[in-house]
């Protein structure tokens, strides 16, 4: 189910996911929420709502909400309100997962306010790709996406999006970000700071997952990610490294191993760029029989007989 708040961010994600689902032949519903926080409100959620059954979701819900006595202030009673009809519409229905459609704007954002309130590497890791809430998959599908992007999708989609006037209030710390803060920082620095701070949370979201897999396993507490082979054996095998050991580790224990093992074959480490490791990992997690992987210093790295190894 699509969480669409008529927005461009979330309008992009249904009407992609209307794209997409049509032609896997799978069902997808969208739900839409009314805060009755703003005058129109009930209007815009049937716009929402009457668009999603002309495109084809099925089911479609408006859901009214009431946000008042509600712990918090407005913004996260309203934020509440509105994870709790998500989940309850989602599970109402069966839905596998509920979908989002944070961008990677709003990720810059939540790292930028993050690290401006002083927040340790949870904070900076952002917003995750997935997570539960009350037993209900939430997925953001667009984080590797700008927010230029969905509005482009939207216009040539001729659709409109609804303008929530919070985005634009300044007396939200989040709406200074976007209209004062990242564009001063990419006045400063360059288009790519949006970028490279979303790529600071992904870094950080791999490294405080290394950390809670040690962190559990020192409780004894069942392994959180079942998914992943539990490996102890040697990573070393030979002059390479085996691609079954180097898959058990956590991503970013994995992406640190491969850094060093290419200083040791003689890539030089100011040159050596996060391109080139995930690049290395790649031989490991997104095997697709790909030729050899060159590093700087004239290194070159493949994957043969469930090894990587130099290669000439
Ligand atoms: N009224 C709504 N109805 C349905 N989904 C909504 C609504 N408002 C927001 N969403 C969903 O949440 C996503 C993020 O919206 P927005 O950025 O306004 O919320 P936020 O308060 O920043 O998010 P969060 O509470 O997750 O931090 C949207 O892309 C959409 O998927």
């Amino acid at each position: 189910m699509v969480a669409c708040s008529g927005g461009a961010d979330s309008l992009a994600l249904a009407a992609a996911t209307a794209f997409v689902a049509s032609r896997l032949g799978r069902p997808a519903g969208l739900v839409t929420v009314d805060h009755g926080l703003q005058a129109g409100s009930a209007e815009r959620a049937t716009a929402v709502a009457e668009w999603a059954g002309r495109v084809g979701f099925d089911p479609v819900e408006a859901v009214p909400v009431t946000v008042a006595g509600r712990p918090g202030g407005p913004e996260a009673a309203a934020r509440q309100a509105r994870y709790q009809a998500l989940t309850a519409a989602a599970r109402r229905h069966d839905a596998v997962a509920v979908l989002l459609g944070h961008t990677r704007d709003d990720q810059a954002e939540t790292v930028l306010l993050a690290l401006a309130r002083g927040a340790g590497p949870r904070g900076l890791a952002g917003m995750p790709a997935r997570r539960e809430l009350q037993g209900v998959p939430l997925l953001r599908p667009l984080l590797d996406v700008s927010r230029a992007q969905t509005r482009d999708a939207c216009a040539a989609l001729g659709l409109t999006p609804w303008q929530d006037p919070h985005n634009t209030d300044p007396s939200y710390a989040r709406a200074r970000v976007r209209a004062d803060a990242l564009p001063a920082l990419v006045a400063a620095l360059g288009d790519g700071v949006v970028d490279n701070l979303a790529r600071t949370a992904r870094l950080l979201a791999a490294d405080t997952a290394a950390l809670d897999d040690l962190a559990a396993a020192a409780l004894g507490a069942p392994q959180p990610r079942p998914d992943r082979v539990a490996v102890d054996r040697p990573v070393r095998d030979g002059g390479g490294l085996s691609v079954v050991a180097l898959a058990g580790l956590p991503g970013a224990v994995r992406s640190r191993v491969l850094h060093a093992w290419a200083r040791e074959l003689g890539a030089p480490p100011g040159a050596l760029s996060h391109r080139h490791v995930d690049a290395l990992d790649a031989l490991v997690t997104a095997w697709r029989g790909q030729g050899a992987t060159a590093l700087p210093g004239g290194v070159r790295v493949g994957r043969r007989d469930g090894r990587l190894v130099p290669v000439d």
